[in-house]
């Protein structure tokens, strides 16, 4: 029985999973794509085995996972597709009810930190699926990620941009991890070998992505839409990498999250060995 995995479709999984699939073992893998949101919920329910899941995810459910060594999709610094979309400046968003993507589990517990905790405003938040323009009619500031908020800020629509990674970073110091590989601990457990050979994969995956970007690029689908350029800045923008500082940063963002209660505390991190 192959491992299942699911592959977020944002232009971050496209360097990992093309190296992955260059490396010939896909016969061991059964895909399953989807959106961020989606696929931490099919990871819970037991439907896929391992993912490159929100961060939150583990934490909501600490019991279930154990997440995959020096693999993440992170931030030190600009991100550059987790935006803040806004008509006026972020200081006179107090008191407004903020619109976000549905795709998201981390970016928006972030979003609720910088603006409750960092900048201590007063907000409701409600999720929608409208595009850019729509949503920015109906409410002040609009989150996105992924490919939708690379779009938005290509497209230049919004007065005002903000991007969560480099807020992070400037009231932390701290890398910002969004996404993390976490394995079903009953996957870990009853499938270790083939859990092993994928930890393997993906670390070779990731060291032959980071020296081929630009051959990477040259056959991504994404290029017609962003170019092949800005695919290559946007992917050595992202770190891809779970060193002891992104931990330090995973930790401070669980204590940030069980502090406005969105989890009921800062979980162990555990590591698959
Ligand atoms: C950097 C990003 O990180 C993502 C953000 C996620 C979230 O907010 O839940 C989940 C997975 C990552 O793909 C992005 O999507 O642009």
């Amino acid at each position: 029985m192959p491992l299942t995995l699911g592959h977020i479709v944002y232009a971050n999984c496209t360097p990992i999973f093309t190296a992955l699939r260059d490396l010939g073992h896909s016969p061991d893998y059964r895909i399953v794509t989807g959106v961020p949101a989606q696929l931490n919920r099919l990871l819970a329910h037991g439907e896929i085995d391992v993912c490159p899941s929100s961060s939150i995810e583990y934490a909501t459910h600490p019991d279930r996972y154990v997440i995959l060594p020096d693999l993440s999709i992170s931030a030190v610094g600009p991100v550059k597709s987790v935006m803040l979309f806004s008509r006026v400046p972020i200081e006179q968003l107090d008191g407004a009810t903020i619109a976000m993507t549905t795709e998201s589990d981390t970016s928006v517990n972030l979003l609720k930190i910088i603006l409750g905790l960092f900048h201590r405003f007063t907000n409701r938040f409600q999720r929608t699926d409208l595009p850019l323009t729509e949503a920015l009619e109906a409410h002040p500031g609009l989150l996105l990620i992924g490919d939708k908020a690379l779009r938005g800020a290509l497209a230049g629509t919004a007065p005002h941009v903000y991007d969560l990674g480099e807020l992070w970073y400037r009231f932390t110091g701290l890398p910002f991890v969004f996404a993390l590989w976490l394995v079903r601990r009953e996957a870990a457990e009853s499938q270790r070998d083939k859990v092993v050979r994928l930890g393997a994969d993906l670390l070779k995956a990731k060291r032959i992505s980071y020296e081929s970007y630009p051959a990477i690029a040259a056959e991504a689908p994404e290029r017609n839409w962003i170019g092949e350029e800005q695919l290559v800045d946007y992917w050595r923008t992202i770190s891809y990498d779970l060193t002891p500082a992104h931990l330090d940063g995973l930790r401070l963002f669980f204590r940030h999250a069980a502090e406005l209660g969105a989890i009921a505390s800062a979980p162990e991190i555990r590591l698959f060995s």
